[in-house]
């Protein structure tokens, strides 16, 4: 569903400062793959994901979903396709308005949005059912602002938006580093969750090895803007922590 052909990506192109970060990545993810992804500081995993969701765009190569070429389509066009969580709970939903407003707003994800704005009752009891997957009680608070919210009840929220209008991949940017180790295991729990329920392929960077090696059917490192190791399967699950952190450069 995701091909990467021959991506290369630079920084301050032609100054002192230039930095290759990808140098010819390919890659092949299918339906219902779930990639950890894993590597050094700085080895470009950020950026690899900016690449595929639109926020930059190659020097080089293709970006291909499902067949169609989106290589130089804005970021706010895959918005349909792709879902997105960020490491900071703070990013992925506006504190100032409430967990139904930023639910009804994620359902509406890619479409026109009219000039009317309320949210009808199909549209919250949509939402409700969605808020009862989480077990955390939310559903009884729609209406409180998500500001009020902790961290871990927030990325919670925020998984749900990025894939509640159902898109065809999921990325992940270390979305439980900044949560205590109890959110961090629950959100981690809901992520496999969700991707298991919806099928949606996801990709996954972490720097947690226990996370990476049990989580998702799939492990790729990256080191110095190239794919290191790219362990499927079988090969994925006999992979030990000692291994994985040796393959470190
Ligand atoms: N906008 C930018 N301008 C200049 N350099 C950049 C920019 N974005 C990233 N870089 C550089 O590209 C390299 C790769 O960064 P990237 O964030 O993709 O790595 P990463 O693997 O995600 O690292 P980390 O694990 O630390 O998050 C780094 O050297 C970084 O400084």
């Amino acid at each position: 569903m995701l091909e990467l052909k021959d991506i290369y990506k630079s920084f301050n192109k032609g100054t002192v400062d230039e930095v290759q970060v990808l140098k010819g990545i390919n890659l092949r993810i299918e339906d219902g793959d779930f990639v950890t992804l894993v590597g050094n500081n700085g080895a470009g995993k950020t950026t690899l994901l900016n690449i595929i969701s639109g926020s930059q765009f190659p020097d080089e190569g293709r970006v291909i979903i499902d067949g169609v070429d989106v290589t130089t389509m804005p970021e706010y066009k895959r918005g349909r396709m792709i879902g997105r969580v960020f490491q900071d709970p703070l990013m992925g939903t506006a504190p100032s308005m409430t967990i139904n407003e930023n639910m009804a707003l994620a359902l509406k994800r890619g479409k026109k949005l009219g000039l009317k704005w309320g949210i009808s009752s199909n549209t919250r009891n949509i939402i409700r059912d969605n808020l009862k997957i989480l077990s955390l009680g939310l559903e009884e608070r729609g209406k409180a602002s998500v500001g009020l919210l902790s961290g871990g009840q927030r990325q919670a929220i925020t998984l749900l938006m990025a894939t509640m209008a159902r898109p065809r991949l999921l990325l992940l940017d270390e979305h439980t580093a900044a949560l205590d180790p109890r959110a961090a295991s629950l959100i981690s729990e809901l992520t496999e969750r969700i991707v298991g329920e919806t099928g949606v392929a996801a990709i996954m960077v972490t720097h947690n090895l226990s996370s990476a090696l049990s989580m998702g059917n799939r492990l790729i490192m990256m080191e110095n803007g190239r794919i290191s190791l790219d362990a499927k399967g079988e090969e994925k699950k006999r992979l030990t922590h000692e291994e994985l952190l040796a393959m470190y450069a």
